[in-house]
């Protein structure tokens, strides 16, 4: 699914008008029923609830009148509170008129606001249409509306979030439970640091022309089912366990075998053909028992990696879990990276802080290599940003600077490509926030990479199924217990899902 801009988005509702011949009143009403017909379903008796709808000057506030309207039909108690303002949009005012008078009453920015315990909030203050930070001016009915007890649902993006920019922290911006947003994410829902004001979002398909939105160029996508589907491979009954790689994991040191389990049993439950470990000798015995489908070779050391195995023979690397930063490791890691390998490595953990501390080893990398950092992993390699924004560019930077594909983990993690695409995630949750989930990943990367799938399929499709399959452990286990190795259990019914859809 394509994210798209606030002008991007402008310019598809006017071709939709143009291509659907309906007018901006006529768009406004769909999109609005979507909302309704979401919040009905989540209130299915409306006459026993009480709503406090903000509405602006705008676009966005002429959807919150269409909603009291809908939700006044259904004998909902309705309260509007609508910006006075002299330069309404043509769709609001005829919306203000569709409405009963005594439903409205007319604020100012700066109107101090109680809500009472148990009111639901819709919040249609600004939209995609917002341009700049709102003014200081705003505060205190943003803060008032902060405060009210019950749930705030936003319509396309919580009141004074800006859609394609960075948004100060101390700016007045409504705090919305969950944002219903039009047709497309818009990047600003998509940041970690937004997560205070967008703290879940739902895209309500209004039927915006199709053809617009095949037209739009975008580097930012979002991942869904149907961007997996068309590099999905099926088996067929001819292939065999050579045809889909001997993938290697490296990694583990005393008291860090677990790392090594994990990966292996992701990889196997990724449909490699062949895994085997790369260890120090004394996680021999545990891994031989606890996954006993993988090999073991280890290193003539006891505790750590002392030397990198001949690796010629293997379809795909997942380096660095578990594995420590010895001296020993280290100098060892350096001259297995500096041999100038021909295959991209799947590198997480320890081997990325290895090559943060020497930058001059980045060039030695392969190209078309995967990097699954942590956000403090992210900083070593890349230092500090301001803001998720800048974060971004520097890693699209660095990511062209030395043909990398790179991940930056997080809630919606980013998948950034050597050519500055950037593809977002739309599964996970926070039961995942356990030491474990991340060499999961790495254990499915390098199995699908060994399975011929290109760096890019590999991280679109592998990022998606790790959080697809935490999604699905969820629903039964909760996100206090999840556990990493439920992800492992749980990753049958996400490959199943994909399989059906494909
Ligand atoms: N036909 C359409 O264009 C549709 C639009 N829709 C809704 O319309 C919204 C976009 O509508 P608009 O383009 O009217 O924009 P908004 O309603 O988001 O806000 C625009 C108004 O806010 C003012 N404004 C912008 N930045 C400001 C700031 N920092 N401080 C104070 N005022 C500021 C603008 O001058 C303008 O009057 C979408 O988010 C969506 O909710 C939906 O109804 C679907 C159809
Ligand atoms: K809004």
């Amino acid at each position: 699914m394509k994210i798209l801009s606030a002008a991007q988005m402008s310019w598809v509702d006017q071709q939709t008008m143009k291509d659907q011949e309906v007018s901006s009143l006529d768009l406004m009403e769909r999109a609005a029923t979507t909302v309704f017909d979401e919040i009905k379903q989540l209130y299915p008796r409306l006459a026993q609830y009480t709503f406090y709808i903000f509405c602006g000057k705008g676009n966005n506030g002429g959807d919150g009148l269409v909603l009291a309207r809908l939700l006044d039909q259904q004998q909902a108690q309705v309260n509007v509170y609508l910006v006075d303002a002299t330069d309404y949009s043509t769709a609001n005012l005829a919306n203000q008129k569709r409405l009963s008078a005594h439903l409205i009453q007319k604020i100012s920015p700066d109107t101090q606001v109680h809500i009472p315990a148990g009111a639901i909030v819709l919040d249609c203050l600004f939209g995609y249409g917002l341009k700049r930070p709102l003014a200081e001016e705003w505060r205190s009915l943003i803060t008032g509306i902060n405060c009210c007890t019950g749930p705030i649902y936003a319509i396309d993006m919580p009141s004074g979030l800006l859609s394609d920019g960075p948004t100060a922290a101390e700016a007045p911006v409504i705090q919305a439970d969950v944002v219903y947003t039009f047709q497309s994410p818009k990047l600003g829902l998509l940041m970690p640091g937004n997560s205070r004001w967008a703290k879940a979002f739902r895209v309500l398909d209004i039927g915006l022309s199709r053809s617009a939105l095949e037209q739009v160029d975008t580097i930012f996508h979002y991942i869904d089912l149907a961007l997996l589907g068309p590099f999905y491979r099926k088996r067929s009954k001819f292939d065999h366990k050579g045809t889909f790689g001997h993938c290697l994991i490296i990694g583990g040191s005393r008291g860090k075998m677990g790392a090594v389990q994990l990966a292996l049993k992701a990889a196997l439950r990724s449909g490699c053909g062949l895994a085997s470990a790369y260890i120090p000798s004394c996680g021999y015995t545990s891994i031989q028992t606890a996954v006993p489908e993988a090999m073991v070779i280890s290193d003539p050391e006891e505790e750590m990696i002392t030397q990198f195995p001949d690796t010629r023979t293997f379809q795909s690397i997942g380096v660095g879990i578990g594995m420590g930063t010895a001296q020993y490791t280290i100098d060892a890691f350096k001259v297995f990276i500096m041999q100038g390998l021909d295959t991209a490595l799947v590198l997480d953990a320890d081997a990325l802080n290895i090559l943060a501390q020497d930058r001059d080893l980045w060039q030695f990398v392969p190209k078309g290599s995967i990097l699954t950092p942590h956000p403090k992993e992210l900083s070593r390699i890349l230092g500090t940003w301001q803001n998720d924004f800048e974060k971004l560019e520097k890693v699209k930077a660095f990511a062209e600077e030395y043909q990398l594909y790179i991940l930056i983990k997080g809630a919606n993690s980013a998948i950034v490509t050597p050519d500055g695409t950037v593809y977002f995630n739309s599964t996970g949750n926070v039961g995942m926030a356990t030491g474990g989930s991340g060499d999961i990943l790495t254990g499915i990367l390098t199995a699908l990479l060994g399975q011929g799938y290109s760096s890019q399929e590999t991280l679109i499709m592998g990022v998606y199924l790790h959080g697809r399959a935490a999604d699905i452990a969820v629903q039964t286990l909760g996100v206090y217990s999840l556990l990493p190795s439920d992800i492992i259990s749980h990753l049958p019914a996400a490959f199943l899902e994909l399989e059906k859809q494909s």
